[in-house]
């Protein structure tokens, strides 16, 4: 039997997304939640940009509604799209170094502060983004791949 397939909306949907970057380069990770799609798989902290919402007040919300804390500042960093087969997104990557607070699991989340990262599965669109936050975290990293 043939089975539709599930309809996408005609436009990307806008998603911020967190970086937390530690002086020393470490970056938070949190694992999604049952009952999301990739539930398990790894990822940067956000979510879904509201209607009519300023991405980065958007990005402080989800911050506050998923890990209780509250972001200063951060620096719109890149964009990808990417198109799952439960969505088509467009991601936009803010770095943050200026935060307050501790992540809470406000969703029953884990978390994970990573150097090298060691936690997978990651999800799909976020996997290419690491070699070019190497770059950002390790400034040397580029002289060590030519070594
Ligand atoms: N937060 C986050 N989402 C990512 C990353 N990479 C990536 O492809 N995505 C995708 C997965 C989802 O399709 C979408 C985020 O939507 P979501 O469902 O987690 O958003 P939300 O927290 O607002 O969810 P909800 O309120 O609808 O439950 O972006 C990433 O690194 N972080």
């Amino acid at each position: 039997m043939h089975e539709a397939a599930p309809k996408l909306a005609a436009g990307p949907i806008d998603v911020v997304v967190g970086i937390l970057m530690k002086p020393n380069g470490d970056v938070l990770l949190g694992q999604r939640p049952a009952g999301k799609p990739y539930a398990g798989y790894w990822e940067f902290p956000g979510g879904k940009v509201e209607a009519g919402e300023a991405l980065f007040a958007a990005l402080q919300r989800e911050f506050v509604e998923e890990l209780g804390l509250h972001i200063d500042q951060a620096t719109e960093w890149c964009g990808v799209e990417h198109v799952y087969e439960h969505a088509h997104v467009r991601l936009h990557f803010f770095i943050s170094r200026a935060w307050q607070g501790e992540p809470q699991s406000l969703e029953g989340q884990a978390f994970a502060w990573q150097g090298k990262v060691g936690v997978a599965p990651l999800l799909p669109a976020t996997i290419p983004l690491l070699e070019w936050l190497d770059l950002v975290r390790y400034p040397a990293y580029p002289r060590v791949l030519h070594k």
